[in-house]
């Protein structure tokens, strides 16, 4: 049985004192499939890499998202400057004394706060990271957890998130009209189809930071478990110690995404999937760890509000066939993927209707 998460999180586990792994955070079939390197351009393997700022962008990021669900996005204008600095202040959050962590613990049910990633209360075993989940638009007044007598740290820490967030949030917004333009509608549908607009105009964001320590044994331990990503899409900033990886299938394998400098990893999430129908495809992926190097990364989860509900876009579904998903809301999927995990199904399966057929890769990727 799993342990509840209030009671995970209420144990500090000290990743800078363990000498091994202990049986608590050792995973078995972690080395079912191979690993391969994503790096080598040119290759079946190679991450694609999308320049946001080109010409033809639009087609990349079809076929990226078509085949892969993920891809390295270049050119799209976000200082590297800025993104040092937002690297640097999330090592200094990870690198409080563990009391002052504990003190922004995410409760049972809650959203947002600290300790093991949210998708862990799913699991015995446990993961070897932290996470800090927050809204970017209330960050001034859930950092207080963290930092109740603010500060300077906390000052230069809402300060760089919040400049970050106006950035990437923009981003996100152009992005979105890359991807549609990418399904076929045209500007003009874009601006003129309501539900194309609202999608734009009410897509909420999510930041969760990551921290992978340094693991005496990573072939033992997992950082973050094979997931997809619930919402729309996820942008990955990764620190430049690779460890984020996609599954690919024909051979089944583990791709390693390289760690680009001023690169984002953008991740199709299983709500645009339904979105577009199935074209673009959620992508499997996980975090590993290594002996020497701590880790850090964080996810911009970008999805709809609660109350709206997500389904097929009519400019996705082929003439004369009916959508493949039917209607759901974030929540409502959320917990669908909570009865998947204890069914051991695939929340996309639960949440089609008879026009399509996902594959099992609940079960395919069921390396954990
Ligand atoms: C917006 C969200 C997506 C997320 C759940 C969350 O409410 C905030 C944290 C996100 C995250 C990050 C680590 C992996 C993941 C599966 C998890 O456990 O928490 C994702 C969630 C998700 O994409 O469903
Ligand atoms: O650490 C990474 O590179 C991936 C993080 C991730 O998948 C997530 O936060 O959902
Ligand atoms: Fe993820």
């Amino acid at each position: 049985m799993p342990t509840p998460s209030h009671l995970k999180s209420s144990l500090y586990f000290d990743f800078r004192a363990a000498r091994r792994v202990p049986e608590t955070h050792a995973w078995a079939g972690l080395h079912e499939h191979p690993v391969v390197d994503g790096g080598e351009e040119g290759t079946e393997d190679a991450v694609p890499v999308v320049d946001v700022g080109a010409a033809g962008a639009a087609a990349r990021v079809a076929r990226a998202a078509e085949t892969w669900g993920a891809f390295l996005m270049t050119g799209h204008g976000v200082p590297e400057t800025l993104l040092a600095r937002v690297e640097e202040r999330i090592a200094r959050m990870f690198a409080l004394p563990a009391a002052q962590k504990m003190r922004a613990v995410r409760a049972p049910g809650e959203a947002c706060g600290y300790g093991s990633p949210p998708i862990s209360s799913f699991f015995s075993k446990c993961m070897w990271s932290e996470g800090y989940t927050f809204s970017p638009v209330s960050l001034r007044s859930d950092l207080r957890r963290l930092w109740p007598k603010t500060g300077h740290d906390y000052r230069l820490f809402c300060d760089v998130m919040e400049e970050f967030h106006k950035e990437v949030r923009k981003l996100a917004d152009r992005l979105l009209e890359l991807f549609l333009r990418a399904l076929g509608l045209t500007g003009e549908q874009i601006a003129g189809v309501e539900a194309e607009r609202k999608i734009g105009e009410t897509m909420t964001a999510t930041m969760h930071l990551n921290w992978y320590p340094r693991c005496p044994d990573p072939q033992r331990a997992l950082g973050l478990i094979a997931h997809t990503d619930s919402g729309f899409f996820t942008f990955v900033l990764q620190s430049l110690v690779p460890g984020l990886q996609l599954f690919r299938r024909g051979p089944d394998r583990w791709v390693t995404v390289p760690a680009v400098p001023g690169a984002f990893v953008v991740n199709v999430g299983d709500l645009f999937h339904i979105l577009t129908n199935g074209r673009f495809h959620s992508v499997y992926h996980r975090a590993v760890v290594n002996r020497d190097r701590d880790r850090i990364s964080l996810g911009y989860f970008l999805g709809p509000p609660p109350h709206v509900k997500v389904a097929p876009l009519p400019e996705a579904v082929p003439h004369g066939r009916s959508p493949a998903y039917r209607a759901v809301t974030w929540p409502e999927y959320m917990a669908v993927r909570k009865k998947a995990f204890t069914t051991g199904g695939s929340a996309l399966n639960m949440v089609s209707t008879d026009a399509a057929i996902e594959p099992d890769d609940a079960a395919a990727a069921a390396d954990a």
